[in-house]
């Protein structure tokens, strides 16, 4: 119980819980040299490149927490999914936009296997037997890993090259982060209607996509690619 005498919601103690994991996903070395202005442009253009790929997978990702949504969910959920999903054809532009200005050729960028293996996990989520519940759960820390990222580039204090301050503010801005928050009430209201397989497929989906991101991150820099895989938090449990 906090000083309130109020319980912790299960996302707050997951994040408490796993404060490690998600710090290494959200003060990635790769982030924090953004933020420090030590980035090596060479990492962020092979991250934009990767990352118009992810994208493109995302949105069939969106597409299936839809369905699962409308399948049975209320009405108020599906509005903010939906919302989600209308605003990837702003961004699938804004890639085709930046690329251009750093001369990232999109047509000649093929997914590193970091990515593949990202994409593999969002593919999944097509098959009808992932509950709503685990994949409102994926869609809420996928969006906030990225917001929490992007707005430690932003904060006092920065010293991030003007020409990432788009990049850093597109994820990094307060209206995502308003907008993770309502993925993060839909998610614990849902956790806290479901049976208790649900809620430990949900929390190893959630520590899945902190190791996908570590890796996606780590594959912007080649050196931090030949790392070998470390068994991912997950497999540590299973
Ligand atoms: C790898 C990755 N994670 C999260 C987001 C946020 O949508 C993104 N664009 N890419």
């Amino acid at each position: 119980m906090d000083g309130g005498g109020v319980a912790p919601t299960t996302t707050a103690s997951w994040l408490a819980r796993h404060r490690e994991m998600y710090k290494r996903a959200t003060r990635h070395p790769f982030t924090v040299s953004i933020r420090d202005g030590t980035v090596d442009l060479a990492a962020f253009k092979r991250w934009l490149g990767q990352d118009y790929m992810f994208v493109q997978e995302f949105v069939a990702f969106l597409a299936s927490v839809l369905l699962k949504c409308c399948k049975q969910s209320e009405s108020s959920d599906m509005e903010i999914i939906l919302g989600g999903l209308a605003s990837l054809s702003d961004e699938l532009s804004w890639f085709k936009k930046e690329a251009a200005k750093w001369s990232v050729d999109l047509a000649g960028v093929s997914p590193l296997s970091s990515n593949m293996e990202y994409r593999r996990f969002l593919q999944s989520f097509g098959e009808p037997e992932i509950s709503y519940t685990v994949a409102i759960t994926t869609f809420w820390i996928i969006e906030t890993v990225y917001q929490d990222s992007f707005a430690f580039c932003i904060e006092e204090g920065n010293k991030t090259p003007p020409e990432l301050l788009g990049t850093c503010q597109r994820w990094g801005s307060p209206e995502f982060k308003q907008y993770c928050q309502a993925l993060q009430q839909i998610t614990d209201r849902c956790l806290a209607n479901a049976p208790s397989d649900a809620v430990k497929s949900a929390e190893e989906a959630f520590l899945r996509v902190l190791d996908l991101e570590v890796g996606f991150w780590d594959m912007s820099s080649p050196e931090r690619q030949q790392n070998p895989q470390k068994p991912s938090t997950v497999q540590l449990l299973e």
